[in-house]
């Protein structure tokens, strides 16, 4: 178990095999009897909701559901709406609370709900993903996407528990499962270390499956301690975006081709190489991640950059401070900078990468 403390807020982030099949006594120990609604995405909801409803009920706890479909279009406003009207229609007070049992699609979807219904309740995470269990359910990064434009709605609302089972992995696709794993990539390389000699061991997708427990607690673990000391990003989070102004861009443009992790790893390695060219990050860092991303199947590279849709991208990125882009580099593996560059030299910047 791993604990965040934050300034207004303590919860933990269990991690245990089979807790996914004590979720009532679970979420009871935190929560007094009240109304929940559980969130979900069709697929998850068809392999675990039934399951979740029973335990929840056999503690007491008085549920209903929200079923969206699968896919990042779920992060919409149009599921918050739908979400929050059907608590309202059910009579959810301030005191009732609001479970997210999936991926990071629905953790985030579910957060946003639970950060502006009335104002805020109280929020849960039942992480399936490895996503979600290495990096969206922990942190109270909530949000939802508009139009064009990556998490634009959102904020930072914390959950009172995060539940991970790493046995809701052997359902999840390999595909899914090699995404999640680019998160993880990013954590052991900005930490280093231990962190990412282990990462090295990874040489293909059986080894992620076999070491997640050990990879979601080394992830969460560094995750935990970036956000405890910089809970709403004002400086030291913005390493854990590292990958993600370029990926971010990416995803969207692949426009639902790509995953996030997927995005992400190309965007790792991408920036990696414009740092490289400017003498920032050694070339044996670049390739070290881009081994790791490489031999379990992760993308690294794309024709999507530096066309111009793309740059206008780049605009939406958070880390943009009035056409400054605080980028994140690797001046080594464990060694994270921000390094601020125009906007208007993004395209020389990223210009001469070799797409594969
Ligand atoms: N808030 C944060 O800090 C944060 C961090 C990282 C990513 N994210 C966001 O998370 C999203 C990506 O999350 P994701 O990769 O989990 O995507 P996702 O939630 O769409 O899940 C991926 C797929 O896996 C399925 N799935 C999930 N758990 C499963 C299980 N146990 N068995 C079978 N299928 C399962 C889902 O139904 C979906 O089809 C993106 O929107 C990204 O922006 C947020
Ligand atoms: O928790 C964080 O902080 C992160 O940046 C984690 C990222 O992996 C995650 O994708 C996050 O949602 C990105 O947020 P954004 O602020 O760039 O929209
Ligand atoms: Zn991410």
């Amino acid at each position: 178990m791993i604990t965040v403390t934050l300034p207004t807020k303590k919860y933990d982030v269990k991690i245990e095999m089979g807790l996914g099949r004590k979720i009532g006594e679970t979420v009871k120990e935190v929560w007094s009897k009240r109304k929940v609604i559980v969130v979900t995405d069709e697929q998850v909801g068809d392999l675990y909701l039934h399951t979740t409803i029973n335990e929840l009920k056999k503690a007491d706890f008085d549920v209903i559901t929200a079923t969206v479909p699968v896919g990042e279009k779920s992060k919409s406003l149009k599921f918050v709406g739908e979400i929050i009207e059907t608590m309202a229609d059910n009579g959810f007070t301030r005191g009732d609370g609001v479970i997210a049992l999936g991926g990071g699609v629905v953790g985030d979807l579910s957060g946003t709900v639970a950060s502006l219904y009335m104002r805020g309740i109280a929020f849960i995470q039942i992480a399936t993903s490895l996503t979600a269990m290495v990096d969206s359910s922990v942190g109270g990064k909530t949000a939802v996407n508009l139009g064009k434009v990556k998490n634009i709605i959102g904020s930072f609302y914390q959950p009172d528990l995060v539940i991970i089972d790493p046995i809701f992995l052997n359902s999840l696709s390999e595909r899914n499962l090699v995404e999640g794993y680019g998160e993880v990539v990013k954590c052991s390389a900005l930490e280093g270390g231990d962190f990412f000699d282990l990462t090295g061991k990874i040489n293909k997708v059986d080894d992620i499956l076999s070491n997640a427990p050990d990879l979601i607690e080394r992830s969460v673990n560094f995750k935990a301690n970036v956000v405890m000391k910089d809970e709403k990003e004002s400086n030291l989070r913005r390493i854990l975006n590292f990958g993600h102004t370029l990926g971010h861009a990416i995803e969207l443009l692949a426009d639902g081709k790509l995953m996030h992790g997927e995005a992400v790893a190309i965007g790792m390695v991408t920036i990696s190489q414009c740092f490289e060219k400017t003498g920032v990050t050694p070339a044996s860092v670049t390739s070290a991640i881009q081994t790791r991303l490489e031999s379990v199947g992760l993308p690294t590279s794309s024709n999507l950059i530096g066309t111009d849709a793309f740059f206008d991208h780049l605009k939406n990125d958070k880390k943009n401070d009035h056409g400054t882009l605080n980028l994140v580099a690797l001046k080594n593996i464990g060694e994270p900078i921000i390094v601020p560059t125009k906007l208007t030299e993004m395209p020389e910047f990223v210009s001469g990468l070799t797409v594969k």
